[in-house]
């Protein structure tokens, strides 16, 4: 866990700081490209325009102007470039900014960078500086910077839109809500503690804060409480892919990430690594995990420590894939005349010897999401197909049941991630929960001191259930907690 410093930082000393100086970078990707979009933000911004376009006027604010650009050591003209002048605070960072849209080969960019950086009190931004001076100018909140981080990392439809929606401020509306929830329940408590003797004040106002804050702890409750959603869209859906040795697991993962990943053969024990892959399934991130053969008893070291390995992971996840053989259960069913396919689920669990595995034998319900999958059909009649909501049959050789196989998944990813909402918002990182967690404690706390009739301490855990939704949206900062958050954006971000 990290631990926040508790230094509280006076944000407006370090802005000062901050854009004492003019920043510049490239701001589109390295590499080759078509244009790239070069930006600066800071107090000399518009000297550094000036310089940079043979003092013409100003471009009109937002309009994009066609500028030649020149270095103001040599005066040479460097290229044509697209000018669009921001005038703070009427900018991302809210400072006087503009961005060069230049030809994007890399002798054009060097050049430009060159040039700016002989402009006087300029220099070359560092990672996340722009956001991080939008922060300190009150341009976004810190919910708002980690979706804005969280934009530029997404890589499934879902991701962006989760990470879109919190750019846009879906969180920082709720926490903003419920802060002046708090700010309104201690302004009360405190009005009642100072005329509490000259009974000035309506009686029932403590009743009503009370009220107040035992629907805000149960909002917060159940927002904690919606099993990880927005955690789980944000890092992507761990899922393991569970089974006897030989049931065809590693074929299983090549057949979903089209390419043949993991090594496949006919000797049981092939697999001894945890092998992953990444997949988008209809929008939602699968971490997909490739395991040892599970079984019971194996004299060979490095099994012994891939089924740990298989175990441990399962613990993990978030996802089960489990494998099953259907030839295996063809056979076992030859001897077991009367024996049900849930006899056969059942015993061939036991025999995975997973600590007390996840099913309820009555009802063959897993404690985690988890589909079950018969493979290799293909060795079997067509009237010994499965097919239930959560049992499959495919064959990974033939390639057959896959299409009802994504679906399946993908069902379960959209039941286990939700559906990102600007109305219904989640919490999507560790921060945020361990904050809203020690909120919901003060909350609890003061509910408790409510029925000592102890105001006093009633107000105190207010103000500090306040903090901790401080924290959140950034009003109450400590510059480690800013450093973490930061550094996930790249330069010209
Ligand atoms: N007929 C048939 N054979 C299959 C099918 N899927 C996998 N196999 C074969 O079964 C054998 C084992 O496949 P793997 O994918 O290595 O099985 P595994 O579960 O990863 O095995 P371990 O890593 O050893 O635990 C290989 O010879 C595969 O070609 C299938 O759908 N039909
Ligand atoms: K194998
Ligand atoms: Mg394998």
């Amino acid at each position: 866990m990290i631990k926040y410093s508790r230094l509280l930082l006076n944000p407006t000393k370090l802005l000062h700081t901050l854009s004492s100086e003019t920043i510049f970078a490239l701001s589109s990707g390295h590499g080759k490209c078509g244009v790239a979009v070069i930006r600066v933000s800071g107090s000399n911004s518009i000297t550094a325009l000036k310089q940079m376009t043979s003092s013409k006027p100003l471009p009109q604010p937002r309009v994009a102007t066609l500028r030649s650009i020149k270095d103001p050591t040599t005066n040479e003209i460097i290229d044509k470039s697209l000018v669009l002048w921001f005038p703070g605070p009427k900018s991302f960072t809210g400072e006087d900014s503009f961005e060069l849209q230049v030809h994007g080969g890399l002798a054009v960019i060097n050049a430009v960078l060159k040039a700016l950086s002989a402009i006087p009190r300029c220099r070359l931004a560092e990672p996340g500086e722009f956001t991080k001076r939008a922060f300190f100018n009150g341009k976004l909140d810190l919910t708002e910077v980690e979706g804005l981080a969280d934009l530029l990392q997404a890589e499934t439809e879902l991701q962006r839109k989760q990470a879109f929606l919190q750019s846009q401020g879906s969180l920082s509306k709720l926490y903003g809500k419920w802060r002046s929830t708090l700010k309104h329940c201690m302004a009360h408590i405190e009005a009642y503690i100072d005329f509490e003797e000259t009974e000035t004040l309506e009686t029932g106002i403590i009743e009503s804060v009370r009220r107040d804050i035992e629907k805000l702890a149960e909002e917060l409750k159940a927002h904690l409480s919606n099993g990880r959603r927005g955690e789980i869209l944000r890092n992507g859906v761990k899922t393991v892919i569970l089974g006897e040795p030989n049931a065809g697991k590693s074929s299983l993962l090549n057949l979903l990430c089209a390419r043949p990943a993991a090594i496949v053969t006919p000797i049981p024990g092939t697999t001894r690594d945890v092998l992953e892959v990444t997949l988008n399934i209809d929008g939602y991130p699968l971490v997909l995990a490739d395991t040892a053969g599970l079984r019971a008893r194996t004299e060979d070291l490095i099994e012994q420590e891939g089924i740990h390995r298989a175990i441990q992971l399962y613990h993990k996840s978030d996802f089960v894939i489990l494998v099953i053989n259907v030839e295996r259960y063809l056979k076992w069913k030859q001897q077991h005349t009367n024996g049900s396919l849930k006899d056969y689920i059942v015993q061939y669990v036991d025999g995975l010897n997973l600590p007390k595995f996840f099913i309820d034998r009555k009802n063959l319900i897993s404690t985690k999401p988890c589909v079950m999958v018969f493979n290799k059909i293909d060795l079997a009649d067509r009237s010994e197909y499965i097919q239930g909501e959560n049992y499959l049959s495919i064959s990974c050789t033939k390639e057959t049941g896959v299409d009802d196989l994504i679906r399946t998944i993908s069902q379960h990813l959209k039941r286990i991630c939700g559906e990102p909402s600007a109305e219904h918002p989640s919490m999507n990182q560790l921060r945020h929960r361990e904050h809203l967690g020690a909120c919901l404690g003060h909350l609890e706390s003061f509910l408790a001191q409510h029925q000592r009739q102890d105001t006093v301490l009633m107000a105190e855990h207010l103000r500090k259930s306040m903090h901790q939704l401080g924290k959140l949206v950034g009003s109450v900062t400590a510059e480690e907690l800013l450093d973490v958050i930061f550094r996930d954006f790249c330069v010209g971000k």
